[in-house]
């Protein structure tokens, strides 16, 4: 799961991830919530499925407004690991009503 993953490989699976980029060696996504709580509660439904897959996002909360870096750092890069966690991200957030790419 934590080799580094080839740029093609990048982009075909980002395809998959609707309002997520890749910046260098991680990619990045900003999601805008209905409100604080529900930024907060994506925050937290995220922190648990990063525990559980002992994988971890830079986040940034701002009121409604949360920036996710995610990349792994024992790989110095993209590995799928960022991929499925991102996918898991996209899921809290739709779970709360959250837009992701505003
Ligand atoms: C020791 C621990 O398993 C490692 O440091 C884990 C923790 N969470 C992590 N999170 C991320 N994003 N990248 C890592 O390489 C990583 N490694």
């Amino acid at each position: 799961m934590s080799r580094l993953l080839t740029d093609d490989e990048v982009t075909r699976q980002l395809a998959d991830l609707p309002g997520w980029a890749r910046e260098g060696d991680a990619i990045v996504a900003s999601i805008e919530a209905p409100d604080f709580p529900a930024a907060v509660r994506i925050v937290v439904a995220a922190a648990d499925e990063a525990e559980q897959m002992n994988h971890h996002p830079d986040i940034d909360i701002r009121w409604r407004t949360t920036r996710w870096l995610l990349s792994t750092h024992d790989a110095g890069g993209l590995t799928q690991l960022d991929i499925e966690l991102a996918h898991r991200i996209s899921a809290a957030a739709r779970a709360e009503g959250a837009e992701l790419g505003g």
